[in-house]
């Protein structure tokens, strides 16, 4: 008889073929206790489960006593409790890399489309507000050889890195837990502490992941530091950034615009102050979300599991040390 798996997300035809070929699949919407308690023999029995976007905790492993492998069809995983499923010798497997050039081209979008007002110029041409030569309260900002600070110089930071230098000629400055010897070769980035990177630049990049230490890292504090002209973007996790603290310094005009694509409630409420807000431009987590991408995360998170129930972890496993205890 095949192993047993739990697949909480719709695949493409063919990917959920190619997991039927290795295990027995039950499919259900979501991972919630009533959903849990209505299919409690096949969580009680399942080896693996693949999904995204849901909270994976001690209360739902408690439900899953045979589980050996989770795959997430995403790169972060804040939403999987990591001590938990260490503690039972649970692997995780995620998908980065695959994503990386995609959610830096959001990111890139977030920088022009903010300086340069693409979407509120875009919707006054709807509304049909151009009725003569535009003045000076259509006119933007310039994107190039302006100063990026990107905070969290990974694998998409050093995406980023690469289109706004080599494409854009703009210096880079960059705030990471340690310097990034490639990233200053490649790309002439400057070290610095958090403090600088946000005095010296003229668009602030967060690209982190949602951890203890960064969740609400950007406040009050931070807004205050950065330059009044200064565009924020976020395309880490909502959590990062103190989402009030944030409202009220664009409301302050303490900085000039914000490009984001998460938040700390998604979706974000309609009642967010921050759609109401003309220098805001807000995108729903749509980092990763083209048809070529998003298809080659699902295969990467098919293929993980497989892995994984195999005892191959070489690649994409975040905790590969449960397998050698
Ligand atoms: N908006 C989206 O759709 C989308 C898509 C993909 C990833 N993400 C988010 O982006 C994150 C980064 O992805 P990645 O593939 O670049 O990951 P990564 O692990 O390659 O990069 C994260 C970087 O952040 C750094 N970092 C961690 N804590 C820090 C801190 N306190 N201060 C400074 N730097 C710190 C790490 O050292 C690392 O270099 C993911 O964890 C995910 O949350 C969002
Ligand atoms: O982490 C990721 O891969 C994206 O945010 C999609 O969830």
């Amino acid at each position: 008889m095949k192993p047993s798996i739990i697949l909480y997300k719709a695949l493409p035809d063919d990917l959920l073929h190619r997991l039927e070929a290795h295990f027995t699949v039950t499919q259900v919407p979501n991972l919630r206790p009533e959903t849990v308690q209505q299919h409690a023999e096949v969580f009680a029995n399942a080896v693996g489960l693949l999904g995204s976007s849901e909270a994976v905790n001690e209360a739902l492993l408690e439900k899953m006593p045979k589980l050996r492998a989770t795959s997430t069809v995403s790169v972060g995983y804040d939403n999987f409790d990591v001590d938990a499923l260490n503690a039972r010798n649970i692997l995780l497997m995620h998908t980065p890399t695959v994503l990386t050039e995609t959610v830096a081209d959001t990111v890139m979008a977030l920088v022009l489309s903010t300086a340069r007002r693409v979407v509120e110029v875009a919707d006054r041409v709807k509304a049909g507000e151009w009725k003569k030569s535009i003045g000076p309260d259509w006119f933007g900002t310039d994107v190039h050889h302006k100063t990026l600070g990107i905070v969290g110089m990974g694998r998409i930071g050093m995406a980023l890195a690469q289109r706004a230098h080599c494409g854009f000629g703009i210096p880079i400055l960059y705030n990471a837990r340690r310097p990034h010897p490639q990233a200053e070769e490649r790309f002439s980035a400057r070290y610095c502490d958090l403090d600088t990177l946000l005095q010296e630049s003229d668009f602030v990049c967060l690209i982190l992941p949602l951890t203890d230490e960064t969740h609400h890292l950007f406040g009050k504090e931070q807004f205050a530091k950065m330059k009044s002209s200064a565009i924020f973007i976020n395309a880490g996790r909502g959590p990062v950034v103190d989402e009030q603290a944030l409202i009220v310094a664009l409301q302050a005009g303490e900085i000039h615009a914000a490009g984001l694509d998460v938040f700390e409630q998604e979706p974000l409420p309609v009642d967010s102050p921050l759609l109401t807000l003309p220098n805001v431009v807000a995108l729903p987590h749509i980092g990763s979300a083209t048809h070529e991408t998003r298809f080659n995360m699902a295969a990467c998170a098919v293929d993980n599991l497989i892995d994984a129930l195999q005892g191959k972890v070489e690649k994409n496993c975040v905790n590969p040390q449960v397998l050698r205890k």
